[in-house]
């Protein structure tokens, strides 16, 4: 069976540039990064997305109304103890503050899934993006290494803690989703065999702008993921919500952001909205965030979940690998060539 990472590698990215800007030494944005601004970057905030405390006896019906209503929702009283996230944040701070030179000996290379880099859906925008990014799947000793040949020992332990803690989180929620989905017995097992579930981690940082209005930190985009659980503690991301605009996700004191990817918005057959979301440059500071994407073992072939009688499904059955290579091909098209 392959790894999520052999599945990316048979899909290199499509860039000119592959390297991240020297932000360090930059004192405007440059024209290869300055975005139309549009609509001003600015948010509706008269909404917000639920906060759930996940020891709620009500849990599993609060979490899929905020799918249903939000595909995003924070979560708190989640079991991820708070010094690691303190941890998590430090060691990333640490890994983005190095200097370029020494990021890029841990570049991923065009074929590659993993280390520092752009984020992959730059090849689908004709602007880059204020963003610099790290990919982990399973260890990150091999990169850790070119960063810091001595100490890497304390980044690789916490982002390893991370992911296994993250991946327990996960399946807790994907029970609660398929408790609300109603979904069978038969279906109801189907989280024991994500087992082998495909996870990454996804660290990334959005160094302060010079001119925040006319950057962009992560262009709209989906997530390919189930869902995906977000650490930050800056604002600047957004979800789109239908007739109401950009909504503003600002950090809560100890939670984690849910969003609902693409592979969960086929499984619960488009009744959970895959959430567009997208971070602006608003705060004068550096902001970082932790994304950890949860998705079935590549080989698992995914449909839509809990028909009632007479409901019919509105995607076919597609693998996760055939998913991310589409994703990769044709990114916004990809659910649609999929759709019956
Ligand atoms: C597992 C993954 C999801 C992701 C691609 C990746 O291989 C690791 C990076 C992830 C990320 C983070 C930024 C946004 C995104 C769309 C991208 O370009 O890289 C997601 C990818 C995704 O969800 O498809
Ligand atoms: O930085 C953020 O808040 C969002 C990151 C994100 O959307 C991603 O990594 O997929
Ligand atoms: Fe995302």
């Amino acid at each position: 069976m392959s790894t999520l990472s052999e599945v990316y590698t048979k899909h290199p990215l499509n860039l000119q540039q592959i390297i991240p800007l020297d932000f360090d030494s930059i004192g405007t944005v440059p024209d290869s990064h300055a975005w139309p601004d549009s609509d001003g970057f600015v948010s509706n905030d008269r909404f917000s997305i639920p906060t759930i405390d996940l020891e709620d006896s009500d849990a599993a019906k609060l979490i899929g109304h905020a799918c249903e209503i939000w595909g995003a929702f924070q979560v708190v009283n989640h079991g991820i103890p708070l010094n690691l996230l303190d941890e998590v944040e430090s060691e990333v701070r640490r890994l983005f503050s190095l200097p370029t030179t020494q990021k890029l000996k841990a570049l991923r290379s065009p074929g590659g899934a993993t280390g520092y880099g752009l984020a992959r859906i730059s090849s689908f925008f004709n602007k880059f993006m204020w963003h610099e990014g790290f990919t982990i799947m399973g260890s990150p000793m091999d990169h850790a290494k070119e960063l810091w040949p001595h100490e890497y020992q304390k980044f690789c332990d916490v982002m390893e803690d991370y992911q296994k803690k993250m991946e327990e989180l996960a399946r807790t929620l994907m029970r609660q989703i398929l408790k609300y989905l109603a979904t069978s017995e038969e279906e109801m097992n189907w989280v024991g065999s994500l087992g082998g579930a495909s996870t990454a981690l996804q660290l990334n940082s959005y160094p302060m702008c010079p001119d925040p209005h006319r950057a962009m930190g992560l262009a709209p985009h989906t997530d390919t993921s189930l869902f995906t659980i977000l650490h930050q503690r800056t604002s600047g991301l957004q979800i789109l919500k239908e007739g109401v605009g950009w909504v503003s996700v600002h950090p809560v004191t100890r939670a984690l952001v849910v969003n609902i990817g693409d592979l969960l918005h086929i499984l619960s057959n488009a009744r959970f909205p895959c959430v567009l979301h997208r971070v602006v440059m608003k705060e004068p500071k550096q902001r970082f965030s932790v994304a950890f994407f949860y998705s079935p073992p590549v080989d698992f072939h995914l449909y839509p979940l809990a028909l009632s009688s007479g409901q019919i499904p509105l995607y076919r059955s597609v693998s996760v690998a055939e998913y991310v290579g589409k994703k990769a091909k044709n990114l916004d098209k990809a659910l649609s060539s999929i759709r019956i």
